[in-house]
């Protein structure tokens, strides 16, 4: 099928998906658009169902209802649910990447860029040996998937790698070097999932670009999945929210931080990371309100549904809305928001109670920053809590969480060191790491199998702690703590 392309018509439209294994309703009747020549992010907290939509996008999972319309440029059009994978890539030029890395990792990274361009290469060598020795269209169709690789390359920023074994690069040059492959094959639509997991702040910053390059460049369009928020608000000119399943919210990255459902889902993080998103996101008076302790009837220190405040209680937002929570609904669900008149004068005085907390902020400072110096005065365990050399180590516990080996009584010197700096450790994970006996870097550098498999059980975590590699990321700043041991550095991770 055929049809006269705008720009203005998606790329791909997603209407009335649903996907369900056995009883388990992974995507409801979920509708969204990836425009044309935009970078879409799919946001939500884990298990909300946004692997599984790449899974139907990208033909590894048929979906049970609903249509994955794909518009071309040359304004060819594909019904993606009904194509088998393969011609998906082929004929649709969809390409992805995966949560977990897929290079080959003992050729090199120009023979990966190369690879990657096999199906042009057979085609034009005519499937012959013939081609392959020169008579016909192989050798200009080599030479241009050589150009193409060194391209990619140099926008990849590993040209002086090209000869390298793919799996000796580090990790965050490994995630370019997909993407790079990726974009070797001329897709018309990219789908990351995850590119930033485990990425440190530096190159977080060169992904930013990479994407950025492609976008402004290609014209190819991305869609990615991606819980670093650094990312995601950075670079988005489009963000859909999924929660359980089902859309909460969709529209430009400030209409989606500001959108009450989005922060009762908390940004697609996890538990742990509850507070640190909400002071991220800088709305004091949803920080305030939702810190007002758990909710009784799921008992203390409950999960993230406790963390969303009492039920039943009501929330006014910065922007005037009101929300209420409701018992018995998902996160999101709960969420109501009215229009309340006056907004301003509506704001309740929390907002000074959390600004009080928050360190004296610069003259001129933005709502961000501020909510950056509340966040490090939260973060600051010195000035909260009791000296850790007082604070009972637990006793050798039972279970996988005795198996920490390196807990010290207290942190030496009395002062611990800044773990919010290792990229995936918020103010509440910090908090709970210093309770169980962790507070420098070199403590965490030294972790084992078993340490992480034990932090793991405490933290309520799945894989979290290998994905982010907080262990090179601690053996750096141990290095850096050693060289400069009065130091604790502060600031954004
Ligand atoms: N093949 C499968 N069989 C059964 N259940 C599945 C399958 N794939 C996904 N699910 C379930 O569907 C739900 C959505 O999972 P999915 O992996 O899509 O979530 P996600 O938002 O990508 O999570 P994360 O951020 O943790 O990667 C989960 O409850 C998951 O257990």
């Amino acid at each position: 099928m055929s049809a006269t392309i705008t720009t203005e018509m998606p790329i791909l439209r997603v209407e009335h998906l649903s996907m369900k294994f056995g009883g388990l309703v992974a995507i409801g009747d979920l509708s969204f658009d990836v425009r044309r020549g935009e970078i879409t992010a799919l946001i939500g907290p884990n298990g909300a169902g946004k692997t599984t939509v790449f899974n139907c996008i990208t033909g590894f999972y048929k979906p049970t209802e609903g249509m994955i319309r794909f518009t071309g440029r040359e304004g060819n059009e594909f019904l993606l649910e009904r194509l088998p994978d393969f011609q998906i890539t082929a004929k649709a030029k969809v390409a992805r990447t995966f949560q977990n890395i897929r290079l080959f990792s003992g050729m090199t990274v120009l023979e990966n860029l190369l690879v990657a361009q096999h199906n042009k290469l057979m085609k034009a060598s005519g499937y012959t040996i013939l081609g392959l020795l020169g008579i016909g269209g192989y050798p200009k169709a080599a030479a241009e998937s050589i150009e193409k690789a060194k391209h990619w390359l140099e926008k990849a920023d590993l040209t002086d790698r090209a000869d390298d074994p793919a799996g000796d690069l580090p990790y965050g040059a490994q995630r370019r070097l997909e993407i790079a492959r990726a974009m070797c094959t001329d897709p018309e639509l990219l789908c990351l999932d995850e590119p930033a997991a485990g990425l440190n702040p530096k190159e977080s910053l060169a992904l930013n670009a990479l994407l950025n390059d492609i976008k402004a460049n290609t014209g190819t369009s991305i869609l990615l999945i991606e819980h670093d928020m650094s990312v995601v608000m950075e670079i988005s000119d489009h963000i859909v929210v999924l929660e359980y399943g089902r859309k909460i919210s969709d529209g430009t990255p400030e209409e989606v931080r500001t959108d009450p459902r989005v922060i009762a889902a908390y940004l697609g993080v996890d538990d742990e990371e509850v507070e640190e998103v909400l002071i991220e996101v800088g709305d004091e008076d949803v920080i305030e309100q939702l810190d007002t302790g758990p909710d009784a009837d799921h008992g203390p220190e409950a999960s993230s549904s406790m963390l969303a405040g009492p039920v039943n209680d009501t929330v006014v937002h910065g922007n005037g809305e009101r929300v209420t929570v409701e018992k018995g609904a998902g996160k999101a669900a709960q969420v109501k928001p009215q229009q309340v008149a006056g907004s301003t004068a509506a704001r309740k005085p929390a907002a000074k109670a959390a600004k009080a907390k928050a360190e004296p902020a610069p003259k001129a400072a933005t709502p961000a920053k501020q909510a950056g110096a509340a966040k490090a005065a939260k973060a600051s365990p010195a000035s909260k809590a009791a000296p850790a050399s007082e604070k009972p180590i637990p006793a050798a516990g039972k279970g996988k969480e005795a198996g920490i080996s390196n807990r010290l009584p207290a942190a030496r010197g009395g002062k611990a060191d800044d773990l919010q700096l290792i990229k995936g450790i918020g103010p509440v994970n910090e908090k709970k790491l210093n309770a169980h006996g962790i507070y420098h870097f070199d403590q965490i550098a030294a972790w084992k199998k078993a340490d992480i498999a034990a932090a793991e059980a405490y933290l309520a975590f799945d894989g979290r702690i290998a994905r982010e590699d907080w262990i090179s990321q601690a053996k750096v700043l141990a290095r850096k703590a050693a060289s400069a041991p009065a130091t604790r550095r502060g600031g954004r991770k």
